[in-house]
C-alpha cells in the first residue's frame, strides 16, 4: 500500500514519542508513521490494562519487532518519552495528562467526546505542559473549517444549516468532535451560541425548522473513516461543503506535524489552526 508522508518533515531534531491506544485504529497507523518519519523514533507504547495488547511488541501488527512493547505502567511508558500523542477515550487521556503534566512530557491529543469540564481540566494542565487538542488532525478538514468561516458569514440569513457526519460502525461517541467543532465555527462566525441553537434529534411532530438553529445528523456504518458536509439550504439552491477521509493516515499525519510543531513550545494549549499556520 502505498504511504502517506509528509515531505517536509525535517531530518532533526530527533523526537521521542510514545503513543497511548497502541493497538487502537489509530494507534497502529501511529506506530507505522512514526517508525517511518525520519525525524521520530517510538519512544513508548501505552495501552489500557487488561488489553490483549500488553506485553506484545508495539510493532508487531505490522510482522516487525520495534522493541517497544506496549505497557499499562504510564510512567515506564512515559520514562523516555517527550511527547504522547493520545487517541484514546476522555477517561484515558485525562489520566495519561496527570503524569504527562507530572513528568513534563508534551501531548498531542487526537481523542474526541470531552465534556466542557474535561476540556476546561486540559486548559489547566496546558499552563504547565505543551498541548495540542484537535478533533481533526487532517490538515483537508482544517481548511474545511476556514470555508466553512467564509461561508457562513455570507449566508447568515436566509440559508438553513445542517451538518451531516458518517463514521464507521465502532465510533462511540456522536456528533463527532470535528462535526461539534464545525457548528462552533459557524455559531462563532454567526454571532450564535452553539449550545442554544444545536438540535441534535428530530422524531415525531417537530414543527416547522427554526431558522436560527444549527442541526446534526450522524450515520454510523462499516468502515467509513470520516465523512463530513455542512449544507446550506436556501431558497431555489443549496450549498455542500463537503471533507471525506478515505485514509487514517491523513490523522497520523497531522499528529507529528503537531509534534514538530511543539517541539519549540514550553507550554499552552495549541490546535490544528497554530499548527497549519491558519489562524
Ligand atoms: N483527532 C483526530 O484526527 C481523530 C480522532 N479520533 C478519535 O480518537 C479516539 C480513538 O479512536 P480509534 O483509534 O478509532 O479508537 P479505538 O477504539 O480503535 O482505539 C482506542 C484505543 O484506546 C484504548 N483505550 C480505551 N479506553 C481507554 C482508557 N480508558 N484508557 C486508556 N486507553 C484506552 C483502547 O484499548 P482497548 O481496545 O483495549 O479498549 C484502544 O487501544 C476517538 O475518540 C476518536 O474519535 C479518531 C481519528 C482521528
Ligand atoms: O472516531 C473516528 O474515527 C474519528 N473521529 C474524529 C471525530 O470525532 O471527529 C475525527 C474523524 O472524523 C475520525
Amino acid at each position: 500500500m502505498k504511504r502517506v508522508t509528509d515531505s517536509s518533515a525535517p531530518t532533526t531534531p530527533l523526537r521521542r514519542i510514545a503513543i497511548a491506544g497502541a493497538s487502537g485504529r489509530m494507534g497502529h497507523m501511529l506506530v507505522e508513521a512514526v517508525r517511518e518519519a525520519p525525524d521520530c523514533r517510538l519512544a513508548g507504547a501505552l495501552d489500557v490494562a487488561g488489553s490483549a495488547a500488553i506485553g506484545s511488541d508495539a510493532a508487531a501488527f505490522l510482522g516487525i519487532t520495534s522493541g517497544v512493547p506496549i505497557v499499562s505502567d504510564l510512567r515506564a511508558g512515559l520514562a523516555d518519552a517527550q511527547v504522547l500523542i493520545d487517541f484514546t477515550r476522555p477517561e484515558g487521556t485525562l489520566a495519561h495528562m496527570a503524569v504527562c503534566r507530572e513528568l513534563g512530557v508534551q501531548m498531542v491529543i487526537g481523542t474526541t467526546g470531552f465534556s466542557d469540564a474535561q476540556k476546561a481540566g486540559i486548559a489547566e494542565a496546558a499552563k504547565d505542559i505543551a498541548i495540542m487538542l484537535a478533533p481533526n488532525m487532517s490538515v483537508g478538514v482544517n481548511v474545511t473549517l476556514k470555508l466553512l468561516e467564509m461561508a457562513a458569514k455570507a449566508l447568515a440569513t436566509g440559508y438553513d444549516i445542517e451538518i451531516i457526519e458518517a463514521h464507521h460502525r465502532h465510533k462511540v461517541d456522536a456528533p463527532s468532535g470535528t462535526a461539534l467543532k464545525m457548528g462552533e465555527v459557524i455559531a462563532d462566525a454567526l454571532g450564535r451560541d452553539l449550545k442554544e441553537c444545536a438540535v441534535y434529534a428530530r422524531e415525531g411532530i417537530t414543527g416547522e425548522r427554526d431558522p436560527s438553529t444549527i442541526g446534526f445528523s450522524a450515520i454510523r456504518g462499516g468502515d467509513i473513516v470520516g465523512d463530513h458536509t455542512v449544507l446550506f439550504a436556501g431558497i431555489g439552491e443549496r450549498i455542500e461543503i463537503s471533507h471525506k477521509s478515505s485514509s487514517r493516515a491523513t490523522y497520523a499525519q497531522g499528529s507529528l506535524r503537531a509534534v514538530r510543531f511543539l517541539a519549540g513550545q514550553k507550554a499552552g494549549l495549541f490546535d490544528m489552526f497554530d499548527v497549519l499556520g491558519l489562524r
